[in-house]
């Protein structure tokens, strides 16, 4: 079984430092790079096997499969067979999660996460990424996966500050984390396949500080 090198703890500090300032972070090569060519690989050959379902949108109950407003096709880790590089970016995440904690005192109790491909011609409108019906998700985090990417290939996030738009690309490596309550952000357009790990810290359902 292969084993990857720990995330180094400064990074994850710098991530909380940058999130309590400003409500986001990015942060490039986050992971080490065999841990990222491991999991693009695993994203790419589940969608190549056809093990990738198109994501809904909408309130749970009636959660429809609009193309327009979003178009990426996902699967969670949970419902992925376990492998290594999979258990390696839990860890990471997990350490995240007490970086996050110690500075933030945010009380995050767990982490969800899917492997998510947006093929070309399918993005995200803009959206912020707590709702209603899921008020426990705290803090969100995409890691991206695409090692080839180029300008012009299209995919990046925008994210709406408080100053006006900035775009993030997707190169693979680029981690980035932000408020999940507070911050519009959108998928731009994907001219090629464009493959990532969406996760959200989630708080203790009796949090007593949960707005
Ligand atoms: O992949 C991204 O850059 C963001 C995805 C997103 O906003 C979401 O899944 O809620
Ligand atoms: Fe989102």
């Amino acid at each position: 079984m292969p084993e990857f090198p720990a995330t180094a703890p400064d990074r994850l500090v710098c991530v909380a430092d940058s999130l309590a300032v400003h409500g986001w972070s990015i942060t490039e090569s986050a992971l080490p790079a065999e841990l990222l060519g491991e999991l693009e690989r695993n994203c790419r050959s589940l969608w190549a096997s056809e093990a990738l379902q198109p994501a809904a949108v909408g309130r749970a109950g009636e959660q429809v499969v609009v193309p327009e407003i979003r178009g990426d096709h996902i699967r969670w880790l949970d419902d992925c067979p376990p492998n290594p590089a999979a258990a390696a970016y839990l860890q990471a995440m997990e350490d995240l999660r007490w970086a996050l904690n110690r500075t933030l005192f945010l009380g995050l109790d767990n982490f969800e996460t899917h492997y998510a491909l947006y093929p070309p011609g399918a993005g995200y409108q803009r959206h912020v990424d707590r709702f209603k019906d899921n008020p426990l998700r705290t803090v969100s985090v995409v890691l991206y996966l695409n090692s080839q990417w180029q300008p012009g290939d299209g995919g990046e996030l925008r994210l709406y500050l408080p100053d006006g738009a900035m775009d993030v690309p997707p190169r693979a490596g680029t981690l980035a984390v932000f408020m999940s309550d507070s911050l519009p952000h959108e998928v731009l357009q994907a001219q090629r396949d464009r493959a990532s790990l969406v996760g959200w810290f989630r708080r203790r359902p009796d949090n007593p500080l949960m707005v």
